[in-house]
């Protein structure tokens, strides 16, 4: 006797043909699934491949009428591209599976499609980085070459700061099980030139997060600031550069006894009606409070050169989750450098050149310029060399001094 046939499912997901003007966001999970196949498509396994985009990026889709299956969890999955009726009739995606699993389907399948989605359109899109003109956000591409892997930096730091980041990413439901908002603080310290702006970078290159760079020097109280923060969309970094630079004693005096101002309802300029200065409370204020409560997967990120110069406030423990020291130029730095510009892992002048860097105090910024200055290696490690030499010499005649 034949075994009874299993009963299938299918969810259907049109495409909604609405006036996009106004509601853009209508065919979201059409887009999903689309952006989702687009990366789960087997040419091979085609017989018709749709291709679409422009340039240097191309999308595979499947043909009206096509069909293929995608595996999750060890569930087949079978998604078809049905044409609409007629003229007017819209397309659809459906997707088909055997209807023991349609719990799963929708509780890990389905978001596991956005998730996915969002992600590819991240790893396609450009950066961009964000600047405030007053109470508003200016972006503009954001190509900086810096990564994790080119980062000269001493390798416990730097996988202890990619260890954090990759836990942070995964802790989506520990974050709301323990009630706390989903983001993550660095404070970046270190002399100029030691890369703190570089590792901003390289953080925003390896989480595909795009940059929002806060001046405060162009906003006149906290109302603007608690405006332009609300501006922000999750999956992005908050950087404030020298921060310690950003509050005067007084401002942070003023901010401790003030109640942080609310917008006005019209979203206007509260400034002068309540004359707030821009405060460290008001900016952690808003940060712990509202801004963690209205969105998230978000990064801040705090540099600043001089570290003992910063309010306590900053410092306490649970406001920023990793001090990270950004310092001169050691030999695991170094090697990184003579990479990034030579490709090379030793030269015969390694040994002299880090006999150096254990007695020098040199920043990698210093260590990059020497190397640039000649294409060929032995040139530019003889230049180093001999400024190592300068370096070690003027600080011995500073010490006899
Ligand atoms: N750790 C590093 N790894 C690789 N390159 C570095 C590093 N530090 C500095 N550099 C080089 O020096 C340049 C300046 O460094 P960067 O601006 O990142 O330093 P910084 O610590 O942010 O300085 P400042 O405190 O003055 O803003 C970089 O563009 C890069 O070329």
């Amino acid at each position: 006797m034949e075994p009874p046939p299993v009963e299938r499912c299918t969810v259907v997901v049109r495409r909604i043909e609405v006036d996009t003007s106004n509601c853009d966001d209508y065919n979201a999970f059409y887009t999903d699934v689309h952006d989702y196949l687009a990366t789960r498509i087997d040419p091979r396994s085609m017989r018709r491949l749709r291709l679409s985009g422009g340039g240097a990026t191309k999308v595979m889709s499947m043909d009206r009428g096509d069909s293929m299956t995608d595996l999750f969890e060890g569930v087949q999955f079978r998604w078809a591209s049905v044409p609409g009726d007629g003229d007017h009739g819209v397309d659809s995606l459906e997707l088909s599976f055997d209807a023991e699993h349609m719990d799963m389907a929708l509780a890990r399948y389905v978001p596991s499609i956005t998730a996915a989605a969002e992600q590819a359109r991240r790893l396609n899109c450009a950066l961009r980085i964000y600047m405030n003109e007053s109470t508003s956000w200016r972006g503009i591409s954001h190509h900086h070459p810096a990564t994790f892997e080119t980062l000269a930096m001493d390798p416990p730091t730097k996988q202890a700061v990619i260890a954090d980041i990759d836990r942070f990413l995964k802790r989506k439901e520990y974050y709301r099980r323990i009630g706390k908002a989903w983001k993550r603080g660095y404070l970046l310290y270190g002399p100029p030139g030691t890369g703190k702006s570089s590792l901003v970078a390289a953080v925003a290159n390896y989480l595909r997060f795009n940059l929002y760079d806060l001046d405060l020097a162009e906003l006149r109280c906290n109302s603007m600031l608690q405006r332009l923060l609300i501006g922000m969309p999750n999956k992005s970094i908050l950087v404030i550069e020298d921060i310690d630079c950003c509050f005067t004693a007084t401002s942070r005096e003023d901010g401790k006894d003030r109640k942080t101002p609310v917008l006005a309802e019209d979203g206007s300029d509260d400034c002068s009606s309540t004359q707030q200065n821009i405060t460290l409370s008001g900016l952690l204020n808003f940060i712990d409070g509202l801004w963690s409560t209205s969105g998230e997967e978000r990064i801040i990120i705090f540099t600043t050169n001089y570290k003992d110069r910063l309010d306590p406030a900053l410092l306490r423990p649970g406001r920023m989750d990793m001090h990270v020291y950004m310092g001169y130029c050691g030999w695991e730095a170094f090697k990184t450098l003579a990479r990034n510009y030579f490709l090379v892992d030793d030269h015969p002048l390694f040994q002299e050149i880090q006999a150096l860097l254990a007695k020098v105090e040199v920043t990698p910024a210093e260590v990059s310029e020497m190397l640039l200055r000649n294409e060929d290696v032995d040139v530019a490690m003889q230049g180093l060399l001999e400024f190592l030499i300068a370096k070690k010499q003027g600080k011995e005649d500073a010490g006899e001094a």
